[in-house]
């Protein structure tokens, strides 16, 4: 494995679902190779590739496919929506099929291809008691001890949720390391503000913890739409407006499902000395 990487170097794809941007890497077959040294330096936009977050898939006994997900501080997240539904859309074109497994740390999802090419994902049921999301000290999550009133949510990862009349107007970089870093979160947390737009129709704008501001979030999206339903603003079935894209999330019984576009941008190879040099 080593051999490969340092004579052919680390194949990649860059995808994007709703704007969220991803550079995929593809170890199946081999053991994972990501570290956060290398997940940083593949991050930086100016010295290696950029990414929201990269994913890394790995073999499976138990799934079509493992997934694994970093965000360009070198930290991990236990969940990423709009990933899972690019990923699982790469492995379901090579496999020939419509519907994958995967396993995350969240456990095993599932996913599948629409007839309009739009692939959902199912991100599992929202947590919302305070030590699962996880929050500092035993609070309602509903309304937490903060300014603006926000929602906690976990869907795998943390979520603290603002409802606003102007989800435009709001200065993300200005607030959202503030929110990010709040002591109610011990492990940090993404941050999205949002406002109704419609009936069942939210304008969300995302801060996520790990990488700053991004054109879209599907675990945010799931967060968001749970937050807004619980609060009586929307229905279980919600459109979602990003700054890249539209998201569909949709609160079932069975978990709460993330629909939304995917794209395969161009396919890339880091080259050996870039591998060496930061892993
Ligand atoms: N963009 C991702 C979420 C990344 C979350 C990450 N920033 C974290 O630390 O939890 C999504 O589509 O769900």
């Amino acid at each position: 494995m080593m051999d490969s990487l340092s004579q052919s170097g680390l194949p990649f794809m860059k995808m994007h679902g709703a704007g969220n941007d991803f550079v995929v890497i593809d170890s199946r077959g081999r053991g994972a190779v990501m570290t956060p040294g290398l997940a940083r330096a593949i991050g930086d936009r100016n010295r290696g590739v950029g990414f929201d977050q990269l994913a890394e898939i790995t073999t499976s006994d138990s799934a079509d496919f493992g997934l694994v997900f970093w965000n360009s501080d070198g930290s991990q997240a236990g969940a990423c929506g709009n990933a899972t539904r690019c990923v699982s859309d790469h492995v379901m074109r090579g496999l020939g099929v419509d519907r994958v497994t995967l396993v995350t740390a969240r456990g095993t999802l599932r996913a599948e291809r629409l007839a309009d090419g739009r692939v959902s994902v199912n991100m599992g049921p929202p947590q919302r008691d305070w030590r699962e999301v996880p929050l500092a000290q035993a609070v309602d999550t509903l309304h937490l001890p903060l300014a603006g009133d926000p929602v906690a949510i976990g869907m795998g990862n943390p979520h603290c949720i603002r409802f606003v009349p102007d989800a435009e107007a709001v200065d993300l970089a200005g607030v959202g390391p503030g929110h990010e870093r709040d002591p109610l979160f011990p492990q940090r947390t993404n941050v999205e503000f949002a406002s109704l737009i419609g009936p069942d129709h939210l304008r969300m704008r995302v801060w996520e913890r790990g990488t700053g501001i991004t054109l879209a979030c599907g675990s945010g999206a799931c967060a968001t739409a749970v937050a807004a339903h619980l609060r009586g603003l929307t229905g279980r079935h919600v459109v979602l407006e990003a700054d890249g894209g539209t998201l569909e999330v949709d609160w079932r019984e069975d978990g709460v499902w993330l629909t939304g576009p995917v794209a395969r941008v161009f396919d890339g190879v880091l080259s050996p000395g870039f591998v060496a040099a930061h892993r």
